[in-house]
Formats: C-alpha cells, sequence, structure tokens
C-alpha cells in the first residue's frame, strides 16, 4: 500500500474477563480503517489494568493475563502486553500509549529512546517483531469503546492534557455501543472537535452489548456463558473458580 500509515491498535481495559466483543473490536476496527482510510493495521494489543486499579470484582492479573492468552489463541495479529500489569501502581491510560510508542520508536522508527530500553526488563516483546523490515512509521492508536470516550467527560477522571494528548498526538479508535452517540459527544467538546481528524468512529451495525460485567453476572449465578467468551477461557474459569464459579 503506498503511503500508508502502519498502525498498532491498542486497547486498555479490565478485560474480566476477555468477552468475545473485545475481540471483535479488534476485526472491525481494522476493517474500517483498512477500508476507509489509508491506515495499515500490523498489530493489535491489550493491556490489562494493573491490580491496583482496584475495581470491584477485579481478579488478578495473572489470572486476567492467562484468560487473555487463552482468548488471543484464536487471533493471529492481537497480542496481550503485560508492560501495565508489571509497574507499581495504576498507570493513566496515557502513559500506557506513550510506552507503546516509544518502544515502538525505539525499535522500528529508528528513534532509540534510553530511557525505554532500560525498562524493558524482559527483551523484546514477541509482536514488536511483526512491526520491523519496513521504513513506513508506525503510530499507536488507542482502541476504544464509545463508552470509555464519554467517560472523558466524567469530573476528575481524565486529565486534560492526557486527553489532548490522546487525540492530538496518537488518536483513537472508537467502537460504537448501544445507547451512545460518539458524534454529539465530539460535537460538544472544544478538543475532541480540534483533532476530529485524528478520532476514527466505527460503527457497529450488529449491536452486541455483550459486558464483562454480564459475563460475571451469569457465571456467579451458573448460567451459560458460552458463545460470548472464548471456551479455552471458561474452562480456565471454572478450573481455578474464577468470578464465584464455585457456588455452581
Ligand atoms: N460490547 C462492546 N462494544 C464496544 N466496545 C466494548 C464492548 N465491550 C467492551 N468494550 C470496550 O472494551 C474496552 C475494555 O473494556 P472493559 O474491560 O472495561 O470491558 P467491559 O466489558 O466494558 O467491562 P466491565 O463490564 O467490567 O466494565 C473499553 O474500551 C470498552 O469500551
Ligand atoms: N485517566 C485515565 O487515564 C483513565 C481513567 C479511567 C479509566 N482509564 C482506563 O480505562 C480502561 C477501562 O476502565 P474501566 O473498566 O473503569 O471503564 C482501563 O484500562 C483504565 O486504566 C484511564
Amino acid at each position: 500500500m503506498t503511503g500508508s500509515h502502519r498502525v498498532v491498535l491498542l486497547a486498555c481495559g479490565s478485560f474480566n474477563p476477555p468477552t468475545n466483543m473485545h475481540l471483535r473490536m479488534f476485526e472491525i476496527a481494522r476493517d474500517f480503517l483498512h477500508r476507509t482510510t489509508n491506515h495499515n493495521v500490523i498489530v493489535g494489543l491489550m493491556s490489562p489494568v494493573h491490580d491496583k486499579y482496584g475495581k470491584e470484582g477485579l481478579v488478578s492479573a495473572s489470572d486476567r493475563i492467562q484468560l487473555l492468552r487463552l482468548a488471543l489463541n484464536s487471533s493471529s495479529w492481537v497480542h496481550v502486553s503485560e508492560w501495565e500489569t508489571r509497574q507499581d501502581d495504576w498507570t493513566p491510560t496515557r502513559e500506557v500509549v506513550q510506552y507503546h510508542q516509544e518502544l515502538v520508536d525505539s525499535l522500528v522508527n529508528g528513534n532509540v529512546d534510553p530511557s525505554v530500553k532500560r525498562q524493558r526488563v524482559d527483551g523484546t516483546p514477541s509482536w514488536l517483531t511483526h512491526l520491523t523490515g519496513s521504513t513506513e512509521p508506525v503510530t499507536v492508536k488507542l482502541l476504544c469503546g464509545a463508552d470509555l470516550l464519554e467517560s472523558f467527560a466524567k469530573p476528575g477522571l481524565w486529565k486534560d492534557e492526557d486527553i489532548e494528548a490522546l487525540v492530538g498526538k496518537f488518536g483513537l479508535v472508537v467502537i460504537t455501543r448501544e445507547g451512545s452517540n460518539p458524534y454529539k459527544f465530539i460535537y460538544e467538546s472544544d478538543v475532541l472537535t480540534r483533532h476530529q481528524r485524528n478520532i476514527h468512529i466505527v460503527t457497529e451495525w450488529i449491536t452486541n452489548e455483550v459486558s464483562s460485567t454480564k459475563v460475571r453476572r451469569a457465571l456467579r449465578r451458573g448460567d451459560s456463558v458460552k458463545y460470548l467468551v472464548q471456551d479455552s477461557v471458561i474452562e480456565y474459569i471454572y478450573k481455578n473458580a474464577l468470578y464465584n464459579t464455585h457456588n455452581k
């Protein structure tokens, strides 16, 4: 593809547990960008949130990483990034995106930053190898659902400068959710309107309101979650009695 931009899509979330919708977000975002822009999505990354995020019912990061690994066995291009879970505390999303951009810059874009190198304690993550071998620069964009975009308006939740950097420097790919209106939300925000060209809205016509909350609720009650979550993920949950499944 001539003049194409190479892109890494990074999704931040609890993934507690990862649902099929979390996986599907990547597929529809990649298709949309290929169809409507010159963005060539090479790699997808899922960055589970740190244990200290402290959200109710959050199982340990090591279990969530295992669950993501199992879920991603069905994907050839989406990988888990464990960096966020290995920090001492919760990391704001802007810093998570920035870290991954700097990692890509240091290895792929030829822009070596020694401080980034120091942080790569466990060597080169395998997904980076998919990005080598081309001179086109690579940009990391945040992939999220419209609810995450709309949470930008919650008082005290996001720093203004973080929102500005996410939309101005990196860019967002937003999947619509039932009841969301990201176009109106962007219209009502000066900063989002200013950077509108860097926000790609992907309309999910096949609406599917599966969420981790609903999956946890079903598991707790002993209801089936088959076809909402990968079979291997369900197996791991039961084997390790996560989400109160031992009560079944
Ligand atoms: N059904 C969905 N449609 C579009 N985006 C989704 C959907 N489910 C999750 N996402 C997106 O996936 C990302 C990770 O979200 P998260 O792990 O918080 O999932 P969740 O299912 O909303 O979780 P919970 O129900 O525990 O709050 C977020 O950007 C969220 O908007
Ligand atoms: N200020 C911030 O950077 C900020 C605020 C709220 C949520 N988040 C991130 O959004 C993701 C989803 O969070 P929730 O599951 O609470 O919707 C998590 O990865 C979390 O770290 C970031």
